[in-house]
């Protein structure tokens, strides 16, 4: 029998409208919804990959940028190995919150991959600068790419970046194995965070 591919927890977060549920649509259904509702909670999308020669399947977890469901997004940074941080290249304020996110981070999983992302680089009226964004990514040891979730340029780079990091990182993911035989759903949902807190086998 095959063995089973490895399951690997994603999270996004960023301020609101950054576009992260936006970048999950695009990297998963290859689509962009241009009114997407703000996320409420958290959503969850699955996606299978071959990197590097090996079966993975993605849980990706969106978070509510909004500051209303802040305080429920602790809960979601549990167990995830790779996190990617959004900002919005036309709006500074989202790029100068994103030290609130890395303590943020740093307070509640602070061994995972982190990627930033400069997303909305199809906009004209650019205000971070990617040499701005390449810094402060540098400063904090994190990964680096600017995107646009509505042509989609950078999309599955980043994804991909984050997880090929991750994979070469074994000591975030072979001592989860004790999770097994906990199932993934396909689904996107609103969701608890009992459905796979973060190494499942493929089934
Ligand atoms: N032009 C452009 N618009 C985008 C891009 N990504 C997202 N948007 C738009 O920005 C708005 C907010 O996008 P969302 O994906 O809902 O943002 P979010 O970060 O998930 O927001 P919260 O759920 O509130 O945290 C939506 O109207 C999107 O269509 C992009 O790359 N380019």
């Amino acid at each position: 029998m095959e063995p089973a591919g490895l399951t690997l927890k994603l999270l996004l977060v960023g301020d609101s409208a950054v576009g992260k549920s936006s970048l999950l649509r695009r990297f998963t259904d290859g689509a962009f919804e241009p009114r997407l509702k703000p996320t409420v909670g958290v959503d969850f999308k699955v996606k299978k990959m071959v990197l590097e020669g090996r079966a993975v399947q993605l849980a990706v977890w969106d978070t509510a940028g909004q500051e209303r469901f802040r305080t429920l997004t602790p809960s979601y940074y549990r167990g995830a190995q790779g996190v990617v941080l959004v900002y919005d290249v036309t709006r500074k304020d989202t790029f100068t919150g994103l030290q609130g996110w890395l303590n943020e981070l740093e307070m509640y999983n602070s061994n995972t991959v982190k990627m930033l992302v400069g997303n909305k680089t199809d906009k004209p009226d650019r205000e971070v600068e990617r040499k701005e964004g390449l810094q402060f990514a540098r400063k904090h040891s994190l990964l680096f790419i600017e995107t646009s979730a509505k042509t989609q340029e950078g999309v599955q780079h980043a994804f991909e970046e984050l997880v090929i990091k991750i994979l070469q990182t074994p000591s975030l993911w072979d001592k989860s194995t004790e999770k097994q035989g906990v199932q993934l759903m396909e689904s996107s949902a609103q969701q608890d965070e009992g459905l796979c807190g973060a190494f499942c086998p493929l089934t």
